[in-house]
């Protein structure tokens, strides 16, 4: 592209086909914009910002603001100068002016014909619907092609919690991985139990799934006990909240966190300079999505096509995929 572009951007809202359900309750709506930048030669590229405020991104308020403000005009300062706390804005506005750039062949899609991306449901982690649900659920999915899972936890009571998940290492077959996601919502104790009882599974050689990991089992301010559960016990610890932001990601690393962190590229920051710390430290990610829509989307997966290395599932599963994927899109940008 050259060096100055157009700017348009239009705010949306989608309904989820299913809700998401965490501990900090339930989302059925994803608000964001799209944008789109032209260039000179009228090529467009577009883009998503698509924040999640409770997870420690701006607000979509402080997203439109900062839209609003933008002149019609931008220049690549523009898009390379965007603060550090506006970290999905710097996403959006990046990925925009990288759209075209991309190759689709990777391990996450295969190219059966040139048009259409086909993804590869084994690199892939579906999330399983919350509580008992996911005992009726997991099979549809599994049947789509998934062998790694996510289940929240932390939303209910933890014994009945522990019950279902007994239930879930007895039916998942063999060969499948499970994640479990705690959205910072465990306490100490709790946390201690989760990975106690991971570790007594692991210990059982007739067990055969794989828990992967407990993702964020403790609150963001609570670094140094999770440094001190993820030396304590044999079960991988995920860092999600924590490494919300990459300047978070080099400060919790800084800090000596050795275990898995979860990237999501949606809130996580510039992607040129993700690039860069990953490429420096060789540490062990799972890319993950924000929930976001197909442009979004589009440009996460490629991140994450770039940047993983170690084998991990992505969770990008289409569980969650918003209704009428096609004419939203065009009624979105009338003018298309
Ligand atoms: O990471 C995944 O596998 C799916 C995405 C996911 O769980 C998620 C999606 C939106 C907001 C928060 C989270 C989360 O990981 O906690
Ligand atoms: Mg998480």
């Amino acid at each position: 592209m050259t060096n100055d572009y157009r700017f348009e951007f239009r705010p949306y809202q989608r309904r989820f086909l299913r809700s998401l359900t965490t501990n900090h309750g339930k989302w059925d709506i994803r608000e964001g914009i799209i944008l789109r930048l032209t260039d000179e030669t009228l090529r467009v590229g577009w883009g998503e910002i698509a924040p999640i405020s409770w997870f420690g991104s701006e607000t979509l308020e402080q997203v439109l603001d900062f839209c609003r403000q933008l002149p019609g005009e931008i220049t690549d300062e523009t898009i390379f100068s965007i603060p550090d706390e506006l970290p999905a804005c710097q996403f959006g506005f990046e990925s925009a002016w990288e759209w075209g750039s991309w190759k689709w062949g990777n391990e996450f899609f295969s190219m059966p014909n040139a048009q259409c991306p086909m993804p590869n449901a084994q690199s892939f982690s579906a999330l399983l619907p919350f509580g008992e649900a996911a005992l009726n659920q997991w099979e549809t999915l599994w049947q789509k092609g998934y062998r790694t899972f996510k289940w929240k936890i932390g939303v209910d009571a933890i014994a009945d919690e522990l019950k279902i998940f007994e239930s879930l290492t007895r039916i998942l077959p063999a060969s499948t991985k499970l994640r479990l996601d705690a959205n910072g919502g465990l306490s100490y104790e709790e946390a201690n139990l989760w990975l106690r009882t991971c570790d007594n599974l692991k210990a059982n050689a007739e067990l055969p799934l794989e828990i992967e990991f407990i993702e964020q089992p403790l609150p963001v301010e609570q670094f140094q006990q999770m440094l001190e559960l993820s030396t304590s016990y044999e079960t991988a610890i995920a860092l999600d909240e924590s490494v919300a932001t990459l300047k978070q990601l080099a400060a919790c690393h800084q800090q000596g966190w050795r275990e898995i962190f979860v990237i999501k590229p949606g809130i996580v920051g510039s992607p040129s300079r993700l690039r860069k710390f990953c490429h420096q430290h060789q540490i062990d990610t799972v890319f993950s999505s924000v929930l976001e829509t197909a442009i979004g989307r589009l440009a996460a997966l490629q991140i994450a096509a770039e940047l993983s290395r170690n084998n991990r599932a992505i969770g990008f599963g289409i569980d969650h995929f918003f209704e009428q994927e096609e004419t939203w899109f065009q009624t979105l940008w009338n003018d298309l």
